[in-house]
């Protein structure tokens, strides 16, 4: 049987993950946040103080990562780094273990085993151009650089977390660029991927955007 599956791909903080989670409650589907895998990849290699252009090096870690995802928290080696894989250093050391196209072979059956009944709202960069190229229904979805960085800004500090908007603003920037210009895997629409600007759009309506076009594709 083939397990439906509906990909978001797009830049960071276009809020792909928010509503992958909140798309995926409503069909009660599973929900695969691709972005946490690189993040755990950065975070251990992070702390195995291996230099972060080291493709070997990077890609033994990737290999030995052996994470738990229970209860909405995330754990490695039997601690929880769930908010310590948020930061945004980690964030921007992830896209650096990302561009390393060992890194994404070791990481790639992990994604594509979290295919399973009744189906998969699958977030990322190229969920559907390489993960699941054969999904029904793919989504690219980007908002404007600055709203971005606002919901950034505005995501940390409800953590109590300080922001500083042009640091934040910067991070994102250099982290999109990486993704778009790297040769393995890069950011980029699938050629059949709807494109949704949610700039002007409120969470709501961008989930329901989602699943009217489900209903359509399926
Ligand atoms: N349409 C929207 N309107 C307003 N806020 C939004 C919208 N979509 C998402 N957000 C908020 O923007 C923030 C960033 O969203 P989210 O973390 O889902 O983005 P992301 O694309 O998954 O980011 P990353 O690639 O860095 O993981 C969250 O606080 C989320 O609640
Ligand atoms: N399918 C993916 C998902 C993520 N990445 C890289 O990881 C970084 C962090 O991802 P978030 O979604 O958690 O922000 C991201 O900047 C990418 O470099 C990837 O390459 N492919």
């Amino acid at each position: 049987m083939t397990v439906p599956v509906i990909t978001i791909d797009g830049p960071a903080a276009s809020g792909k993950g928010t509503i992958a989670e909140r798309a995926a409650n409503a069909l009660g589907f599973h929900y695969l946040d691709s972005g946490a895998l690189y993040r755990l990849a950065a975070l251990a290699s992070l702390e195995a103080g291996i230099d972060l252009s080291d493709g070997p090096a990077a890609e033994a870690v990737a290999r030995n990562l052996k994470p738990v995802f229970r209860d909405s928290r995330i754990w490695l080696e039997g601690r929880d780094v769930t908010e310590a894989i948020r930061t945004e250093k980690v964030g921007v050391a992830a896209s650096q273990v990302a561009a390393i196209p060992g890194v994404r072979k070791a990481l790639f059956d992990l994604q594509r085993n979290a295919a399973q009944a009744p189906g998969l709202v699958a977030d990322g960069r190229d969920m559907g151009t390489v993960v699941f190229p054969e999904a029904p229904l793919k989504i690219f979805m980007t908002a404007s650089a600055a709203v971005r960085a606002e919901r950034r800004a505005k995501q940390l500090e409800a953590r109590g977390l300080k922001a500083d908007r042009e640091a934040l603003t910067r991070d994102l920037e250099e982290r999109d660029r990486r993704d778009r210009e790297r040769a393995a895997a890069p950011l980029k629409p699938a050629e059949d991927a709807k494109l949704l600007d949610t700039s002007d759009m409120t969470i709501e309506e961008v989930v329901k955007k989602v699943l009217d076009w489900w209903q359509l594709a399926r």
